[in-house]
């Protein structure tokens, strides 16, 4: 897990660097849940009426949380409202769900803004031990939210019952680094949880199973997850180095003086840690090579690089914990990037596994003639 890629899923464009996952079509039709609300409504009017001869059946429970143990009619529903045109249910795993980078993520996945305003989504969510009584209060939280895309939440301690089907895992949870810690002090720690997790998915999850690992140190995580689950396609294993992708590209921006939006092209590559090294030769700013706006190069090649390597470790100086906010988001662009079509002539940046693609990557002229290939 040392690579950066950028790719398009939809066949366009990507791209320095390869990577995997094709786009999205993760949906596999499920079971399809009975009784809507408004089923229960006319059942109550049948019975007022006394046209009903059998008293109405209460709505059928399942596995979920509270109000999402209750089970709709997802069909009798599109009759009437716009679920009509609703893409099939994908459903989502993700792990530490109780801890803070979830507290941001899980309500952008629930509200659509991930994977889109046709997507209902089913929330599986991991916690461990420690964090139970946390995570059914986050689940409070998603019911209390009445997110229409929202059709079922479920929570658990064990990775075989929670990954069971999914589509997707982020897998967020681990111990996290706190003031002065390196990420690689806790691979002791972290890299039992992601083994564990691989034999998990590799048991139970959909074969085709897209898996983004956050918890540090992810690269490595994220090797060990997926030399854990020999069933999945190594290509749909990312470590999420997105997030460092948006903190070069933030810090070019300013220093450029230009808005962050007009910088493109941007790749890490190497370890999401202080040895990653932002590519700033291959970036570019409104369309010309970085180099070329911003002329002062003692910069890019010093103080750029150290800030976005340390950019993580001053902010947990700032703040006393890991970035949360930054990192959802950076999760949620990660997402929208395997699953929509890459701006022509873009890139974007991930941890993807050295194993499946060493053999492209003999030499740069290789790796450039892969990326044109690509972009056909
Ligand atoms: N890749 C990145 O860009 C990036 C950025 C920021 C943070 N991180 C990492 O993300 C991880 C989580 O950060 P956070 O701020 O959300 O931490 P947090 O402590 O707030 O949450 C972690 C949660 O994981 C739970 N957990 C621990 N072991 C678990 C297990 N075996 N199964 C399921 N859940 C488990 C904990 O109980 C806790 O609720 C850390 O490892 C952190 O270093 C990565």
């Amino acid at each position: 897990m040392g690579l950066s890629t950028a790719y398009s899923p939809a066949g366009s464009r990507l791209v320095t660097t390869p990577l995997g996952a094709g786009a999205a079509q993760l949906l596999r039709p499920r079971r399809t849940p009975l009784a809507t609300v408004r089923c229960s409504v006319d059942a109550a009017k049948q019975v007022q009426d006394g046209a009903a001869t059998v008293a109405p059946e209460k709505p059928a429970s399942r596995k979920g949380f509270g109000v999402f143990s209750t089970i709709y009619d997802l069909k009798a529903d599109s009759e009437h409202c716009k679920s009509k045109s609703w893409k099939k249910l994908v459903s989502i795993a993700v792990s530490g769900a109780a801890g803070m980078i979830s507290n941001h993520l899980l309500f952008k996945l629930a509200s659509g803004e991930v994977f889109g305003q046709d997507q209902p989504i089913a929330l599986k969510l991991l916690g461990s031990e420690r964090s139970f009584q946390a995570l059914e209060g986050v689940a409070m939280e998603l019911e209390d939210s009445l997110y229409p895309l929202l059709r079922e939440v479920s929570i658990g301690m064990d990775p075989y019952e929670v990954f069971e089907d999914v589509d997707w895992a982020l897998l967020i949870g681990a111990k996290p680094r706190g003031p002065g810690m390196e990420r690689a002090a806790l691979l002791d720690i972290n890299g039992q949880i992601y083994a564990d997790q691989g034999k998990a998915l590799n048991a139970v999850a959909s074969p085709n199973v897209k898996v983004i690992v956050v918890g540090n140190p992810c690269n490595t995580n994220a090797l060990i997850c997926m030399k854990n689950a020999p069933n999945i396609p190594a290509k749909n294993f990312h470590a999420l180095t997105r997030l460092d992708e948006n903190r070069a590209k933030c810090q070019l921006a300013l220093k450029a003086g230009v808005f962050y939006d007009k910088v493109s092209n941007m790749t890490i590559w190497g370890n999401h840690s202080t040895t990653q090294v932002p590519d700033f030769l291959n970036a570019k700013i409104d369309g010309r090579p970085a180099k070329e706006v911003i002329k002062d190069t003692k910069w890019l090649e010093e103080e750029f690089t150290l800030t976005v390597q340390n950019r993580g470790g001053v902010l947990i100086q700032k703040w006393g914990r890991s970035s949360a906010a930054s990192t959802a988001v950076s999760i949620v662009d990660a997402i929208r990037s395997l699953v929509t079509p890459t701006p022509e002539g873009d890139w974007f940046s991930s941890g993807v596994s050295l194993y499946y693609w060493k053999s492209l990557w003999h030499s740069r002229e290789h790796r450039v003639q892969y990326a044109m290939q690509i972009k056909g």
